[in-house]
């Protein structure tokens, strides 16, 4: 095997991770994309276009290989479905169909697909298109990895923050559900830096990260680095959560990482402060009065003992 193959092989291994949808009311078209795409794809297939919607909303694939003419909804109508859903209509469509004249194509390219392949197919064409498609996709992914997350602490960054908590700010109003806000401030950390070098510096900021998003997670919080040693968080509450013991767990857990500190003005370890506000979200309050209260907060602990959590309830 020479290199060039080798890499493709590696590839292909990497591959199985992306999963198609094959969408089609005849078995036999099922049977033989499965059987193109299967050694190196994870294929799922369906024969009805509003199953299809079903499946592709419920897995959320990396492509969708679909069929025009079906009874009940056709392809067309369901493409128009998918890019009207605000969770799926990112995921690329290619429509693979017995419609040969150019008018159909050009409405198939106009709805959104990306590709627009004619039956009967050459199966070498299909998998070549599909494995372009599937690279971009792949390049995609990655752009936004890069975009959004930190490479210090693989936290999620500011940028992704801002898009989430949107979405968590609306969730919780439709929901009714109740969200804290709150940052994280490592404390001295600028003595640290002095006493230890920035590259133990470096090293203490992916610990702490670690021990904060170990704890928020397991309450179905998020935690993103959106400063130099400062992490924004949010957490969904129900009546039964404890803010102030959650996130004195959070404070726990950065001390028990047991990280000498000898210049510290709060305490001979690491340590954190955390400012925190809770809210019942609605169409009325703004989520940058929660986060300046938060911040509020975290000022509040930074000019006394740090180390500490303070909270604020909204009204
Ligand atoms: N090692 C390291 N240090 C960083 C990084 N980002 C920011 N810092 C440092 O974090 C320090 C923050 O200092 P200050 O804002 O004065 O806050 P502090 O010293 O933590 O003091 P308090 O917040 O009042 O407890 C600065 O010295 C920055 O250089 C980073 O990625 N790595």
């Amino acid at each position: 095997m020479n290199e060039g193959e080798d890499k493709i092989g590696q590839r292909r291994a990497v591959d199985k991770h992306f999963t198609l949808l094959c969408i089609d009311d005849e078995s036999v078209n099922l049977k033989v994309l499965a059987s193109i795409f299967r050694d190196h794809y994870k294929v799922v297939a369906c024969k009805s276009a509003q199953h299809g919607f079903d499946i592709a909303l419920n897995i959320l694939p990396d492509l969708i290989l679909l069929d025009v003419l079906m009874p009940e909804q056709d392809g067309f109508e369901l493409i128009q479905r998918l890019k009207l859903n605000k969770k799926i209509r990112h995921i690329p469509v290619i429509f693979i169909t017995g419609l040969q004249s150019t008018e159909d194509e050009e409405k198939g390219l106009s709805l959104g697909a990306c590709d627009y392949i004619q039956k009967p197919f050459n199966y070498g064409i299909v998998r070549a298109r599909v494995n372009t498609h599937l690279e971009i996709i792949r390049q995609r992914k990655l752009l936004e990895r890069f975009a959004h997350f930190d490479s210090l602490t693989e936290l999620p960054n500011r940028r992704k923050w801002e898009k989430d908590i949107q979405e968590q700010w609306l969730f919780a109003i439709e929901s009714k559900q109740s969200l804290a806000i709150g940052i994280a401030d490592v404390d001295c950390f600028k003595l640290y830096n002095d006493t230890y070098g920035h590259q133990m510096g470096d090293i203490v900021l992916r610990k702490i990260a670690n021990a904060l998003r170990r704890v928020l997670f397991d309450y179905h919080g998020d935690i993103y680095r959106c400063g130099g040693e400062e992490f924004y968080f949010y957490l969904p509450l129900c009546e039964t959560t404890c803010i102030k013991t959650i996130l004195t767990q959070c404070i726990e857990h950065v001390g028990q990482l047991n990280i000498e500190h000898s210049s510290s003005k709060a305490c001979s370890k690491v340590s954190v402060s955390i400012g925190a506000a809770e809210v019942l979200p609605t169409h009325n309050t703004k989520i940058e009065t929660v986060i300046k209260t938060a911040d509020d907060k975290l000022y509040q602990v930074k000019n006394s003992t740090r180390n500490a959590v303070a909270i604020e309830k909204i009204a």
